[in-house]
């Protein structure tokens, strides 16, 4: 859907784009042996940049890895209402920075005798470098920034992500911040979801707040996201591989274009060529129109499966791209 959707985009703006297809996950791993092969990594490092479909249980060993591989540090998480799907609560738009290489995501894990050790990793640079990116995201956005740890308990390691981002907040005197403790956050993304602009948080905690995020503005097929790095960026849907309604035609394809979208608005500030940033608009005005017509999946209430969202998504960019 990604490809067909960038390329109806490249149509319509003049652009070309190559794309190369390489194996990850569950189903590389049965059949090749490996669930990241080595042509893939490759094709990651030489590709503009990159977008993953769900790849299933072995998850950890592509996503994660890739991850910590190419030092893609930032994962950017939007969650914001989109027209026609059923959000807990209308006007939310947030943006969750998470740091992407770090915290017990690392790996760590060693069994001993009867207990097992996980290493949560926390570094100054790394949560310097999440909290800069965030204040920088907030003056973009409504200059606000939620820091989200649990120092209280882990005084060490998110006591230093804590301290590292207020240090950051001071040289950002046009931002507002407020620090919140995990689980006060998670409440209060249920309870009061407005009150959120940037939420700046850790790996494990921003992985699970960008799940409850995204069911706050309408479901895990409306979240899409970005791990981005200095020069290298790789794009994916927030959700897995939806096993329950695999194969059936019912997974929202939203995530997977909005992550095109948010690929094409990289790539256009990489590039310097706003051909693409027209292109990254398009997408995402034609998915407002798209949802504001009911062409959706039953998970937005829509009748619609995959295909035919994909089919009647491309149509609107045509009508809109001219
Ligand atoms: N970044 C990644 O590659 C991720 C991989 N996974 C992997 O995916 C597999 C399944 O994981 P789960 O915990 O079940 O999470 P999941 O995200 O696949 O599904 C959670 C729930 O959201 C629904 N859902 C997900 N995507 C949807 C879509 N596009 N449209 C409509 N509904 C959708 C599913 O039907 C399910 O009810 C696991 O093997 C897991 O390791 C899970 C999350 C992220
Ligand atoms: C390895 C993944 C399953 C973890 C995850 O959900 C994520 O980081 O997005």
């Amino acid at each position: 859907m990604a490809i067909s959707v960038v390329q109806r985009a490249a149509d319509i703006f003049g652009f070309s784009v190559e794309f190369r297809g390489y194996r990850a996950g569950d189903s590389a791993l049965a059949e090749l042996g490996e669930a990241l092969p080595e042509e893939t990594i490759q094709g990651v490092r030489s590709s503009d940049a990159a977008i993953k479909g769900p790849v299933g249980e072995t998850a950890k060993d592509v996503i994660v890895r890739l991850r910590q591989m190419f030092d893609l540090y930032a994962n950017l998480r939007p969650a914001k209402v989109y027209p026609g799907v059923r959000p807990l609560m209308d006007g939310v738009d947030i943006l969750i920075v998470r740091e992407n290489t770090e915290d017990l995501y690392k790996g760590y894990e060693f069994e001993l005798p009867g207990s097992a050790v996980a290493l949560k990793v926390v570094t100054e640079r790394a949560s310097r470098r999440i909290a800069e990116y965030a204040f920088r995201e907030a003056e973009r956005r409504r200059k606000h920034v939620t820091i989200v740890h649990k120092s209280n308990v882990m005084p060490k390691t998110d006591g230093l992500f804590g301290r590292v981002a207020k240090e950051v907040a001071s040289s950002h005197p046009g931002v507002s911040y407020r620090e919140m403790y995990v689980d006060a956050a998670s409440m209060a993304l249920i309870r009061d979801p407005r009150s959120f602009d940037v939420l700046l948080t850790m790996n494990v905690y921003g992985d699970i707040l960008s799940d409850e995020a995204a069911q706050v503005v309408g479901g895990l097929g409306m979240a899409p996201s970005a791990n981005i790095g200095e020069k290298m960026a790789l794009f994916e849907p927030v959700h897995g591989s939806a096993p329950d309604i695999a194969g059936k035609g019912l997974a929202n394809p939203y995530a997977t274009v909005l992550s095109a979208a948010m690929m094409l608005d990289w790539l256009s500030q990489a590039k310097g060529d706003p051909r693409l940033e027209k292109a990254s608009k398009l997408v995402e005005s034609a998915a407002v129109t798209a949802l504001r017509r009911g062409i959706a999946t039953p998970d937005l209430g829509g009748k619609y499966k995959t295909s035919e969202v994909g089919k009647g998504l491309e149509a609107v960019m045509v009508e809109l791209g001219g």
